[in-house]
């Protein structure tokens, strides 16, 4: 028995590199494996966390521009250079056929093969969606959503008073003890820039007002209250519960007699959170899996079973909120009373769509589970790595420190969204964070028609995978890619200064992004929908804080603790210490 084992394996063996041998387009890249290809390198078999981009990076550094990996059976093709990927995501602009019609749909490319279906991704909402009407549809809806003037106006009120919140939260943590905290602080020295800063920081001495936090914690806890908060119109209080969480035993401090709410939208969170998980275990676990093994996907749904469940659950609480939400809106006399939250805009937006039919509540809901899953990691880790290399470059961070203080009389006005477009640096800065660290460093396709890319042809179902951390940091596009350097995007926004003095009317017109060479948030028909929306959470999160604190990390050659999983790269932790600008009491 073992010997036929064996020897089956040496025939398979010996027939699996004939076929890798023979296999159309050859193109560089390691040697796979029989079975798993090159996930062992990949770090698969450990839960994602080890998938890394630094693999994937020395692969470019070897095998060039264009080269292929196996995921399993699944030969993917791996694209690192702007004017390939440019030519593959975007294509669909120029194509027009004989009647004059774009074939927009031949470059509907798509992310991810059927395993989706399961949890009806693969027909609804955006990011996964297969069909293309349904996409188009939906996808239309949410862009029409998060552009609307009336939305971001609120949103960046709501975000001015949630920021409120998180600052008492940051009253009541205990303030660093001088003697404690010396011994292991190295924090960075200040600059010339710092001088003439009106904010009179010695960096290495500690005062009573200095705090020591987390702040990818709380930045996320802080993303996740207010993306619930304008889809749920409830408010789901994790940053109360991180609070308490740290706080546990202060008894004098802690949040009390509000642990049943606290629970309870844990609850919800962690089912939101579950929900997640198994979306991206389906997207990522299941690519080039055997047909073979696929069959077997009912133990791996038994296994999963609580995941499901809460996926389930979490889907029908938000169909009662939106079924809730809609009586309300039908109730209400005046459009104008109502509330621009995410949820009114889905809603109303869907009534009065270009198409000339009604949104689902089913799509919906979709659509709400697509904004809070592309949108609250992505924003707060980039929130973190701007805070991350302001810290390490502080002549950046006290230059927009500059920038902020000259737009504001008092720091506790509260500010419009169109004034945000006069922070040019503070906007270019957030532009080489977004370059130099993409939180989303990786983008698939499948091809849905025979295509020819790099200079050869590829059939249909053929797997490719844009390496947008690599397309950012090439050095036939960047000149010296690995500076981080805020100024090269700066003469776009001069140039905008000069335009015309903006005014309301302009900015709601004028899309906020220019035309730049950024690949952060994709690029042609399956872009980022959400790239305005996003730049203005940025840079109002980012005004907020430096008008109130100064910030250093806790140690000055810290480098980024980043894990690559849900697509995403995530900041594991980042401790920081805060410090108001305006209290000058020294100790
Ligand atoms: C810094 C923040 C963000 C970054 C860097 C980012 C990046 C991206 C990227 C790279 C893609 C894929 C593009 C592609 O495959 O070609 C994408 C797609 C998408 N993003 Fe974002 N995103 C961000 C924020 C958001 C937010 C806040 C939302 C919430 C509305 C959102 C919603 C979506 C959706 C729905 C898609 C799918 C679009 C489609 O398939 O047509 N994103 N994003």
């Amino acid at each position: 028995m073992c010997l036929i084992t064996c020897f089956s394996l040496i025939i398979y063996t010996i027939y699996y590199y004939y076929k890798y041998s023979k296999r159309k387009n050859p193109l560089p890249g390691p040697l796979p494996l029989p079975f798993i290809g090159n996930l062992y390198q990949f770090g698969f078999l450990k839960d994602d966390k080890e998938i890394s981009n630094k693999f994937i990076q020395e692969l470019f550094s070897s095998y060039g521009d264009i080269f292929e990996t196996y995921s399993f059976n699944e030969r993917v093709i791996w694209i690192n250079k702007i004017d390939l990927a440019e030519k593959f995501l975007c294509g669909n602009n120029n194509i027009i056929n004989d009647n004059n019609e774009k074939l927009e749909y031949n470059y509907f490319y798509l992310r991810n093969k059927n395993e989706i279906k399961e949890l009806k991704m693969n027909e609804m909402g955006i990011y996964f969606n297969h069909e293309y009407s349904s996409w188009k549809f939906n996808k239309n809806v949410l862009l029409k959503s998060v552009t609307l003037p009336k939305f971001l106006k609120e949103i960046v009120i709501e975000l001015q008073e949630q920021f409120k919140e998180l600052e008492n939260y940051w009253n009541d943590i205990e303030p660093v003890k001088s003697d404690s905290v010396k011994s292991n602080l190295q924090i960075g020295s200040s600059t010339s820039s710092t001088k003439k800063n009106n904010n009179n920081i010695n960096n290495n001495i500690m005062r009573h007002d200095d705090k020591i936090i987390d702040i990818s914690k709380w930045i996320n806890c802080f993303t996740l209250d207010i993306f619930l908060q304008s889809i749920t119109r409830e408010k789901s209080f994790s940053m109360a519960n991180y609070f308490n969480q740290i706080m546990k035993d202060d008894e004098e401090n802690k949040l009390k007699g509000i642990e049943p709410i606290l629970d309870k939208n844990n609850l919800f969170i962690s089912r939101f959170k579950n929900s997640l998980w198994l979306l991206n275990q389906f997207n990522f676990k299941l690519i080039g899996l055997p047909q073979f093994f696929k069959k077997f996907f009912i133990v791996y749904k038994l296994y999963y079973r609580k995941y499901f469940d809460d996926y389930w659950w979490f889907h029908e609480s938000l169909l009662t909120i939106v079924r809730t939400r809609r009586l309300e809106i039908s109730n209400s006399p005046q459009e104008k009373d109502l509330k621009a939250d995410m949820l009114t805009c889905l809603i109303n937006y869907g009534l009065k769509n270009d198409d000339g039919r009604a949104t689902t509540d089913e799509e919906i809901v979709f659509m709400m589970k697509e904004y809070l899953s592309e949108g609250i990691d992505t924003i707060s880790n980039t929130f973190c790595y701007i805070v991350y290399y302001i810290c390490k470059y502080p002549t950046i961070k006290y230059r927009m420190i500059e920038e902020i203080d000259s737009l504001y009389n008092n720091q506790n006005d509260t500010f419009t969204y169109f004034i945000l477009a006069k922070l040019y640096y503070c906007e270019a800065v957030i532009k080489e964070v977004l370059r130099i660290h993409s939180v989303q460093p990786l983008i698939s396709r499948i091809l849905n028609e025979k295509e020819n890319i790099g200079g050869y042809t590829w059939d249909n179902g053929q797997m490719f995978c844009i390496n947008l951390h690599a397309i950012h940091n090439h050095e036939s596009n960047w000149n010296n890619p690995e500076d981080f350097d805020p100024e090269r995007f700066l003469y776009l926004e001069e140039k905008k200064a000069e335009e015309k003095e903006l005014n309301e009317k302009d900015y709601i017109g004028n899309p906020f992004m220019r035309k730049d060479p950024l690949f952060t948030f994709g690029l042609g028909l399956r872009s980022c929908p959400a790239q305005n929306l996003s730049m203005i959470i940025l840079k109002t999160m980012v005004v907020m804080f430096l008008r109130k604190y100064d910030v250093i990390l806790m140690d000055k050659n810290l480098e980024l603790q980043v894990n690559y999983y849900n697509m995403l790269n995530n900041c594991e932790e980042l401790k920081v210490k805060i410090r108001p600008r305006h209290n000058n009491v020294n100790h």
